[in-house]
């Protein structure tokens, strides 16, 4: 009887402080979301019933000011609509925002924890500057004849089956395979011709949707206390594996026949071979190399894929933005080949379609950046909020891209958002798709590269038509906790183009 009377006390105390907890935006007169027991308002995420994206939109049109307070479980979390303070929370106080409010164990995961998504502070800058030379335009250039190389495959696997449908998203999901174990590897996996190549079955792999690897996730984003205590892996050992094992086969076949290429993995070996040279001991081990190239395939494979595969949706929808893309591409060249860096990113158009692309179908759905030092953010309704150190400010690109007030009537794609002038009449963050400041994608001109590429390759040798009409929203897939994406696939025909 005593027993279940400490039971029940214990049980009513735990409660009363999550109530008090929960409280914390009340007590600070700030606008909230109330927080139900014992998930906060993020109960349907965890519960994998919507996407995040779909929750925070519901949160995004309940608060109506520049900001407010949300609890995820009962911790609070700042909630941004207004895009002044977006700017402020990616540029202008970068020194309280600097650090992902995401926790990978490196102990645990120690390839993914050196990827520079998942660092803080000092071990962010590191990882950072090792990838970031390697992206540069020069780099890209170089890695032009392997993606084009890639693109000849993937049109030639389309031209085979002109009358089947296919999925956008694992059709784009071979091609960017291809091209990033190329830029990443030197790998000539050809997923086209081999659809079961290691490379392909590692990279659809990486996320193996286990429970415990969804756990381990979840843990990762909302419940890093606990994330420390399961150690749950968050890539699977056997996609860790794969990839170390690549990197050492590499080195030593390179080692051995003294060959080099014009790949990411190289610029790693370059800087191991200058230390030797002087007598120093190497400046990365084999699993730093393994989780520096992994981060080409961890930030650049899904994300490219989710695009591609939404672009070809969304032009086999719309026949007249597709034909004024195809006649821009024509007007600059007849084959793949006739395209060089520059003119691929001189055609006004096509970017306008992988921008207005990236405003419906962001990859990502929001930010969460930790504040690491108290600071005052003030919205252009004349209103402020003291961010404490420790609280996570979520920013909801998802629902600022589809947000009437910027983007009228946003269900309908129309690239012409995307002109000059219309560009220049928003506010500058209601669009952030490769994120703002000193932490955005790094990856933005090889992802733009290999992304416009293939639309070159595609629009050039076929029309793309769809399988149906949607009726209402795409519906999204809620199990993807990380990506948005789309339930019940993307399916399209592809239909050989009348010849020029
Ligand atoms: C369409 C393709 C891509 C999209 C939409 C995309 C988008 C993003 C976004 C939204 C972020 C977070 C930025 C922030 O926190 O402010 C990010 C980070 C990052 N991306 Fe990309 N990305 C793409 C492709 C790539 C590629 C191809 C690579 C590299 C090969 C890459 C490497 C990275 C890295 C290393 C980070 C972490 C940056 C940091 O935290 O400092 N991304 N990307």
């Amino acid at each position: 009887m005593l027993i279940l009377q400490l039971f029940l006390a214990s049980i009513l105390v735990a409660f009363l402080i999550w109530k008090w907890k929960v409280s914390y935006w009340q007590r600070r007169g700030v606008a909230c979301i109330p927080a139900k027991f014992p998930f906060g308002s993020i109960a349907d995420i965890l519960l994998m019933r919507r996407t995040i994206g779909e929750v925070y939109d519901e949160i995004y049109y309940d608060l109506k000011s520049g900001f407010g307070g949300i609890y995820r479980f009962w911790w609070p979390a700042l909630f941004v609509r207004d895009p002044e303070i977006v700017k402020a929370v990616f540029v202008k106080e970068f020194n309280s925002f600097h650090d992902n409010d995401y926790f990978v164990d490196p102990e645990v995961d120690p390839i993914l924890g050196l990827n520079p998504f998942n660092s803080k502070g000092d071990r962010w800058k590191y990882s950072r500057g090792i990838v970031t030379p390697s992206l540069t335009i020069l780099k890209v250039k170089g890695m032009i004849p392997g993606i084009k190389s890639v693109c000849k495959q993937m049109a030639d696997y389309v031209e085979r089956q002109t009358d089947e449908f296919l999925e956008g998203y694992d059709l784009m999901g071979k091609y960017t395979t291809d091209v990033v174990g190329c830029s990443a590897y030197g790998i000539e996996a050809n997923s086209f011709e081999n659809p079961n190549s290691v490379l392909r079955q590692m990279s659809s792999r990486m996320f193996d949707g286990s429970l415990k690897g969804n756990i381990a996730l979840l843990c990762a984003l909302y419940f890093p206390a606990l994330g420390k205590l399961l150690r749950f892996k968050i890539l699977t050992e056997e996609v860790n594996q794969y990839f170390i094992s690549v990197v050492r086969e590499a080195v030593s076949l390179r080692k051995k026949d003294g060959s080099s290429r014009d790949d990411f993995l190289q610029s790693l070996i370059n800087a191991n071979n200058d230390a030797e040279a002087r007598g120093n001991p190497p400046v990365y081990s084999e699993e730093e190399m393994a989780a520096h190239s992994m981060t080409f395939f961890l930030d650049g494979y899904e994300t490219a894929a989710l695009l591609l595969g939404f672009i070809v949706y969304e032009l086999s929808l719309n026949p007249e933005p597709q034909e004024k893309l195809r006649q821009e591409i024509r007007k600059n060249g007849d084959s793949v080949e006739a395209f060089d860096f520059e003119t691929i990113h001189s055609m006004e158009y096509l970017d306008m379609i992988v921008m207005e692309t990236l405003r419906k179908h962001p990859s990502g759905t929001s930010f969460s950046r930790l504040c690491t030092r108290d600071v005052v953010l003030k919205s252009q309704d004349g209103s402020d909020v003291l961010v404490e150190e420790g609280t996570p400010v979520i920013l909801p690109m998802y629902s600022l891209h589809n947000d009437p007030e910027y983007f009228p009537d946003p269900d309908r794609f129309d690239p012409e958002r995307f002109t000059k002038d219309n560009r220049a009449s928003r506010p500058q963050f209601c669009f952030f798709p490769f994120g703002g400041g000193p932490r955005s994608c790094p990856g933005n001109t090889f992802a733009m590269t290999m992304v416009k590429l293939a639309m070159i390759t595609v629009l050039l040798r076929f029309r793309l038509e769809p399988k149906e009409i949607p009726v209402g929203k795409l519906e999204l897939d809620p199990r993807n906790q990380f990506f948005h994406s789309a339930k019940h696939g993307l399916w399209l025909k592809y239909k050989p183009v009348d010849a020029l």
